[in-house]
């Protein structure tokens, strides 16, 4: 299992090590004590989520404020996506800035994505399911979003703009400026 940092590096790119015979292949796709070795700090996942969508489908940009932040180790089992991850620390270097991933069921490459970032993906193939470990339980009361084409961010979502599937929310989510967002990264992993 390799890890790597990315343009920011508390978001990291996990490669799982595969391990092929005359039967298919073998992968562990989660070692807890390897990731909290690479990170240098403790995780509790308590939820695994599971969404199937079609092309052009894209869902986000989403977080939870604390208490109830979330960090997010997530993968794509079936088809292809874009995945991205924002900065939304206010007190960060990297505010406002993004990494944009592919992850597809056959990279099997996963995006750990720390509390303090917004996350949304589109599919780029015929239809693609998505999985995701979460470390803070679902709460709706603490569900926020923001804007995915917010030019203020300026992510390149790769398809053209009329082939967008979004969610009723997530049409009308706002923009970074205006929406409320993480004021303090130091007390995140508390
Ligand atoms: C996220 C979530 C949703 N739900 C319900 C609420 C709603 O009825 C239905 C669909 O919810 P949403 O529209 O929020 O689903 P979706 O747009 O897939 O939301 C997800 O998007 C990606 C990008 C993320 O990063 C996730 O954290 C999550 O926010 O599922 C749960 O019961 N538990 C959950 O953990």
């Amino acid at each position: 299992m390799k890890f790597q940092r990315t343009a920011i590096p508390d978001v990291v790119i996990v490669e799982p090590s595969v391990h092929g015979d005359e039967r298919g292949y073998f992968s562990e796709t989660f070692r807890l004590d390897k990731l909290e070795q690479f990170l240098g700090f403790r995780l509790s996942f308590c939820q695994d989520n599971e969404s199937k969508s079609e092309f052009g489908v894209l869902r986000g940009l989403h977080f939870q404020l604390p208490p109830s932040a979330q960090t997010k180790l997530v993968r794509v089992t079936e088809g292809k996506v874009l995945d991205v991850a924002v900065d939304i620390r206010r007190d960060s270097p990297t505010f406002g800035k993004h990494v944009a991933v592919e992850l597809s069921a056959e990279n099997k490459r996963q995006l750990f994505v720390p509390r303090g970032f917004a996350h949304g993906f589109v599919v780029l193939s015929e239809s693609a399911v998505f999985n995701y470990k979460v470390d803070s339980y679902y709460d709706p009361q603490a569900d926020r979003g923001l804007a995915f084409d917010d030019p203020a961010l300026n992510i390149d979502w790769i398809l053209d703009p009329g082939k967008f599937k979004l969610s009723e929310k997530d049409r009308k989510q706002p923009l970074l400026a205006s929406a409320q967002v993480f004021e303090n990264s130091q007390n995140l992993y508390e």
